[in-house]
């Protein structure tokens, strides 16, 4: 049995009578991959925080080599070596690779003379400690998403790191980044280091972890050694449940289409794209970050203006210049960046989920309905099982997960005829996503047609009645219903995006989505 290094002892925190933590207790040992598990809102970023010393527990203690603090401060965490790698990095974008990675540790150490030659050595041993080539003047702001997620593991273990927190890091990054990533921290744990790893993705957790705790509304459920678990019981320890994610049959009766693409192009973004969506229809969209999926989904919301082709909505030639236009054609998109797409943090549950029906809501005055407001909100947050303390909670105090079932829902009130949705689960727990398709399943039910764009081949399968692989900005394979019923469909699809040079030709496989 490995020694421990940190044990956090009966920690709870509360916001507004709402226990963030309730009583828990988890030990890091020395030189192991701990994962933490558990729905939206669970409490594993309020955990992670109070280890860091940014967040201080109502009660609890802290153990770090047999000293027990009541809180810390950001600055004695570091001390002890924890190490916090956030969603955002939190790096310097204007500054270079050196920088960001020396910086931390001179501004701890109060050096004042800038010193190049050591500046330049301490961040080269860094790279080399995880074998990363980096130009070490290269400025953050230039580097690919997957490069500064490496900058910043190469900050904390600049700042000789013990333990190093990685809230999520896997979010923005292509399957080929996200295994040398693991790799990489594999490789730190053998050196010794201690690392917690916060994921919602199934495989990465199995594949990554010694131990999983597991968070489940603010309680741990339990400790477990990743080979008494699988995903299925993990799924439960996790909800509660046995969740499920059923198959979508679409069941509309109107095949009149509702939006056909025909040899849309914009240069150097996507060309010859040409595809039918019918109500009814929920149509995938695969492809790696970089195959041009999100620049057509812009374009078909008025964000990426178009270079040629035709657009047809109800078999009517139609223009989509702006975000006006796509939304007066009953379009509505679920952006792949929520946070800066998405979101006014500042204001309430109510006023953002409300913010895109703001005319629906005006009263003769001019006056918003107040009441009205509120009862929208409140039958969004029911449906979509949005954690919050209620629908006037600042958004910004909802967890990551909850905060995208907000934006999710903000839509959804403008009743939209055609949903564009851009990877809507990245960051969502196994819970909610099997309320999220139930509600795209609902809403397709109910005559609206959809566009799902994801990575997760699980998610197509389980909720798309066709389907169109993407690749370098090109169709590559499209997929009508009763081939994505066939049994061999998800090794045929994993096969064609593993070597999209070698598939059928374009126009036949787009016969079968419906292209007429
Ligand atoms: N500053 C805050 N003010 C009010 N409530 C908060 C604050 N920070 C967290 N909470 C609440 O505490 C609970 C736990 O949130 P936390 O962010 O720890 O969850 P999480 O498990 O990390 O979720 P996710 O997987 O969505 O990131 C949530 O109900 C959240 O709304």
């Amino acid at each position: 049995m490995l020694p421990p290094i940190i044990s956090a002892k009966n920690i709870t925190k509360s916001y507004m009578g709402v226990k963030a933590l309730d009583d828990v207790s988890v030990t890091i040992n020395l030189g192991e991959i701990l994962c933490l598990a558990g729905e939206n809102g669970s409490g594993k970023s309020t955990f992670v925080k109070t280890i860091a010393g940014v967040v201080t527990p109502d009660s609890g203690e802290i153990l770090f080599d047999d000293t027990s603090y009541r809180k810390l401060t950001p600055i004695q965490a570091i001390d002890m070596g924890v190490q916090v790698i956030y969603q955002d990095l939190s790096l310097f974008p204007h500054m270079s690779v050196a920088e960001n990675i020396v910086m931390n540790r001179m501004v701890a150490t109060r050096k004042r003379l800038v010193n190049w030659k050591e500046i330049n050595r301490i961040a080269e041993e860094q790279l080399q400690r995880i074998q990363l080539s980096l130009d070490l003047r290269a400025s953050v702001e230039s580097l690919s998403v997957a490069n500064r997620q490496l900058v910043a593991i190469c900050r904390a273990l600049s700042q000789n790191a013990k333990v190093l927190f990685m809230d999520e890091p896997t979010t923005a990054l292509t399957k080929k980044e996200v295994d040398r990533l693991l790799s990489i921290v594999m490789d730190l744990k053998a050196k010794g280091l201690s690392v917690v790893f916060i994921s919602h993705k199934f495989d990465e957790i199995f594949e990554i972890s010694d131990q999983i705790t597991i968070f489940r509304e603010g309680k741990k459920t339990g400790d477990y050694a990743v080979q008494d678990l699988d995903h299925k019981s993990l799924s439960f320890h996790m909800t509660g449940r046995q969740v499920e994610f059923p198959r979508y049959k679409r069941i509309a009766k109107d095949d009149t289409p509702l939006l056909e693409v025909r040899n849309l192009k914009k240069s150097g973004h996507y060309e010859n794209i040409n595809f039918t969506v019918r109500r009814g229809d929920i149509l995938g969209i695969i492809g790696l970050l970089g195959s041009g999926r999100t620049e057509l989904a812009l374009s078909l919301f008025g964000l990426n203006p178009i270079d040629s082709g035709e657009i047809r909505i109800k078999g009517k030639p139609s223009k989509i210049a702006s975000p006006a236009d796509a939304v007066g054609h009953g379009i509505a998109l679920l952006p792949e960046d929520r946070h800066s797409q998405g979101l006014f943090m500042k204001q309430s549950v109510k006023e953002n989920i409300s913010s895109t029906i703001h005319d629906q809501l005006k009263m003769t005055a001019g006056f918003i309905d107040r009441a009205k407001q509120t009862e929208v909100a409140a039958n969004y947050v029911s449906k979509l099982r949005i954690r919050t303390h209620d629908v006037d909670t600042p958004i910004r105090n909802l967890s990551g997960g909850n905060q995208q079932k907000a934006v999710i829902a903000k839509w959804v009130v403008t009743n939209p005829e055609l949903f564009i949705l851009d990877t809507p689960t990245v960051g969502i727990d196994i819970g909610s996503k099997s309320e999220i398709y139930e509600q795209i399943h609902s809403f397709t039910a109910e005559n609206m047609g959809v566009i799902l764009i994801s990575d997760e081949l699980d998610e197509i399968m389980a909720n798309c009645n066709k389907l169109l692989i993407m690749y370098d900005g090109r169709i590559v394979e499209a997929l009508s219903e009763e081939e994505l019923e066939k049994s061999d469909a998800r090794e045929y699809i994993l096969r064609v995006m593993s070597s999209p040079g070698q598939t059928s030709d374009q126009a036949n496989s787009q016969e079968k989505v419906g292209v007429s």
